[in-house]
């Protein structure tokens, strides 16, 4: 069973549809980059996979059931502008993703477990390279830091999916090269599945094992909102797409 299924969704605003005919299935560990041209509905097909917005009509499905309504635990997400709380430090962000995941009420943990909860979120950020810098607040943290920061807070909950929002837009090229290894690296031992909106053609095709386009097949001048963005290219990218491209051919010659 495919981890998301989509068939026929479309999201409308009013008159103004957004996306139309979407169909659509991701597997588990994909990472998926959408790309498309601006206003066309990538950040609002981001949105349903989140859960802060739903389909208009069509079937979305997360494990074969409607997906959740709200944001919950197995999908995190990653802005371009760093979602981190100024007046906590490094770690005190992290544990406090934690806290709000286990104590709903509280907001609050208190002894072993919030023992337990420091130790997984230094772990945590470690991993995404902030050893270094726990006690410091995000003021003080380069961009890539911080995001380095927002990546940790997601993760550390463990989502499924990793949904990525334009992340490292903002950043300079050299950090970006050093968070591309970054975030391969955790899909890669997290078995992450990712969704990433990047308007960078370049970081698509390098990250991606799958890039979808985004783009409308269907124009009226007269009434630009009319007609809604569909996916125009489904195509296997990156070394990671050309394997299981490679996978599937011979699947299928084996079957013949
Ligand atoms: N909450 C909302 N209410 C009404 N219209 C909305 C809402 N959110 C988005 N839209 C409209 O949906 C369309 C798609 O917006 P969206 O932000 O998803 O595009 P995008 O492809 O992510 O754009 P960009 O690449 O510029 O970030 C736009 O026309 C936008 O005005």
């Amino acid at each position: 069973m495919s981890l998301i299924t989509i068939k026929n969704l479309w999201k409308e605003y009013g008159d103004n549809v957004v996306l139309e005919k979407i169909s659509l299935n991701i597997q588990e560990g994909e990472f998926c980059t959408l790309v498309g041209p601006s206003g066309c509905g990538k950040t609002t097909f981001l949105k349903m996979l989140l859960g802060q917005e739903t389909p208009t009509r069509g079937t979305f499905l997360l494990e074969g059931k409607p997906f959740p309504q709200e944001p919950s635990l197995e999908r995190g997400i990653v802005f371009q502008r760093y979602s981190v709380f100024e007046n906590l430090t490094v770690l005190g962000n992290v544990l406090l993703s934690i806290e709000l995941k286990e104590s709903k009420f509280f907001g609050h943990l208190f002894g072993l477990k919030r023992q337990k909860a420091k130790e997984a979120a230094i772990k945590m950020l470690n991993a995404v390279g902030l050893a270094e810098s726990l006690h410091k607040y995000p003021t003080e943290l380069s961009g890539g830091m911080q995001q380095r920061l927002s990546i940790a807070q997601s993760l550390v909950n463990k989502p499924k999916i990793l949904l990525l929002d334009e992340p490292f837009g903002a950043l300079d090229p050299g950090i970006r090269a050093d968070m591309h290894a970054l975030i391969l690296d955790l899909w890669k031992k997290h078995n992450l599945t990712v969704v990433m909106v990047t308007h960078d053609l370049h970081e698509s095709f390098y990250l991606g094992s799958r890039l979808l386009v985004f783009d409308k097949v269907r124009n009226d001048s007269q009434a630009p909102n009319r007609f809604g963005a569909q996916i125009t290219y489904d195509i296997p990218v990156g070394s990671e797409g050309m394997i299981m491209t490679k996978i599937n051919k011979s699947l299928k010659e084996g079957n013949k």
